[in-house]
């Protein structure tokens, strides 16, 4: 348990990023049927401790409210007293962050991630080559390829963690749930968006690219 006690200038600062983004997302209707979770890092790492503000779970992410957030530890538990229930995914938030020391996660839904994901979840991983917009991740090699992993969607979310840490690829700043969505992360909520908004590019070109050659 991180014992360190956030600011509240700390706290204020992760609210607002969180709700700014929830807010974009929201008009992109990348939160259908209260899906999606976002999550912000906040404070210092000491050692294996951490903190992160992230969404309350089974809220409407398209309105705005003073329960849409909670802060948590690196185990997923909340670090201040509230009946708010953090997102049901909050454990795949807390691996993400303890492989990759990033600074913010989103996970949405979207058609597009969720067919394509379908689509190559037996193979293990959605292969892309040679489109500009993979230089987004920081890959800028002439016609690079890549494999955006993909692991399998279990109703029991403990699950699931083992398969992120298997299949995360550090190169790749995103992993997409077999026909459930795609967790995408960044140093900071930035690059955290310029990655997502990237991935769902990149899925949408190898959908319609798949349905032309059909
Ligand atoms: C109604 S969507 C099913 C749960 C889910 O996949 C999701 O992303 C939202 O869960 P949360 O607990 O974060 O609201
Ligand atoms: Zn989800």
């Amino acid at each position: 348990m991180n014992t360190h006690t956030l600011t509240l200038e700390q706290k204020q600062w992760a609210l607002a990023e969180l709700r700014t983004i929830k807010e974009q997302f929201a008009s992109r209707h990348w939160f259908p049927g209260t899906s999606g979770n976002l999550s912000v890092r906040v404070g210092d790492i000491q050692e294996e401790h951490f903190q992160f503000a992230i969404t309350a779970s089974g809220k409407d992410k398209s309105i705005h409210t003073p329960e849409d957030f909670l802060f948590v530890d690196e185990n997923g538990r909340a670090t201040e007293a509230t009946h708010l229930k953090p997102s049901a995914e909050t454990l795949i938030h807390c691996e993400i962050y303890r492989l990759t020391g990033c600074g913010a996660i989103f996970h949405v839904h979207t058609v597009f991630n969720t067919i394509v994901s379908d689509l190559y979840g037996d193979r293990g991983a959605v292969p892309v080559e040679g489109v500009e917009l993979i230089k987004a991740f920081n890959i800028w090699e002439e016609d690079a390829k890549i494999h955006i992993p993909v692991v399998p969607n279990y109703a029991d979310i403990p699950r699931i963690v083992p398969c992120v840490t298997a299949s995360l690829d550090p190169r790749i700043p995103g992993i997409l749930l077999r026909k459930h969505g795609i967790y995408a992360w960044g140093a900071n909520a930035f690059e955290a968006k310029r990655h997502l908004e990237a991935f769902e590019f990149l899925f949408e070109y190898v959908y319609r690219k798949q349905a032309l050659h059909q």
